[in-house]
């Protein structure tokens, strides 16, 4: 998997340049730099292809050919583990095994493939700014070379990549539904000062039932532990997540009903940015 979409984005530039687009009517998009590009303060150092999974499956013939067939094993295989792991993660809340799965969690999947060049100068930029994945969880194979980093405490720790090995997140709104009893993780990428490329493959997982409301599951609240958040729309919540800039924890602290002080200072950083 990680050679063919290493492959793709070594192209010459020539080949590539048709599959370029930012906006993915086709369920596809490639693009350089952040996909929030045009409302953050710096371009990072990455290329990403971005190839939704489902529930819709994407138009293949916008998929480049090279990675065709990979990609479509790789989401076989992505399913058969995120549906193990989500049968955990609701056992591990006192739910029966097909919580999440009943709440669609498996069934909306996006992949992000980033290709990170070398960068001259790795200390002027970033490849992937400082944030928390939106959905549910993300499953990521990454390649020999360094950078990605987690956020515990106010240290930052490097996910050295171990051959074979997978990283899987936890997203804001499996910490929203778990009512904080899991945790979104805050990660970033530096940009890559080797010369050998950086090559990572995400899937994130998302609820495909867009319209109904999400917040903590009613069998995490109680009088002790009150919700920690309000309920919202997953469409809204996608919105805001592609209006804002990239930034940390800011999308669970919106939702947030305990610190009314910091969401409406994030209501304010939000309306800020999008004008
Ligand atoms: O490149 C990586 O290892 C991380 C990618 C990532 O965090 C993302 O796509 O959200
Ligand atoms: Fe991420």
């Amino acid at each position: 998997m990680l050679s063919s979409i290493k492959a793709f984005f070594e192209l010459p530039e020539t080949t590539r340049i048709h599959y370029y687009t930012r906006e993915a009517s086709h369920g596809v998009a490639y693009s350089t730099t952040n996909f929030d590009l045009y409302k953050s303060k710096a371009a990072s150092w990455r290329d990403t292809l971005q190839v939704r999974l489902g529930p819709t499956p994407p138009e293949w013939d916008y998929v480049p050919e090279l990675c065709r067939e990979a990609v479509e094993e790789w989401d076989r295989g992505v399913i058969k583990l995120g549906e193990e792991l989500m049968g955990l993660l609701s056992e591990g809340l006192g739910m029966e095994r097909d919580r999440l799965k009943d709440m669609s969690c498996l069934d909306a999947r996006t992949m992000a493939a980033h290709y990170y060049p070398y960068c001259p100068q790795a200390d002027l930029t970033v490849g992937l700014t400082s944030h928390t994945d939106p959905g549910v969880l993300t499953v990521v194979l990454q390649n020999e070379v360094a950078g990605l980093q987690v956020k515990f405490g106010e240290d930052w720790i490097d996910v050295d990549p171990v051959p074979g090995g997978l990283i899987i997140n936890i997203g804001d709104i499996l910490q929203i539904m778990a009512n904080d009893e899991y945790k979104s993780v805050e990660h970033r990428v530096l940009a890559n000062p080797s010369h050998e490329p950086r090559v990572s493959i995400a899937v994130f997982f998302n609820p495909s039932m867009r319209d109904k409301l999400y917040g903590p599951l009613p069998g995490l609240v109680s009088p002790e532990k009150p919700a920690m958040y309000q309920q919202f729309m997953f469409s809204d919540f996608m919105t805001r997540f592609f209006t804002k800039e990239l930034d940390g924890k800011t999308l669970t602290n919106y939702y947030r009903v305990s610190s009314k002080e910091e969401s409406e200072l994030d209501k304010q950083e939000t309306n800020e940015s999008s004008v």
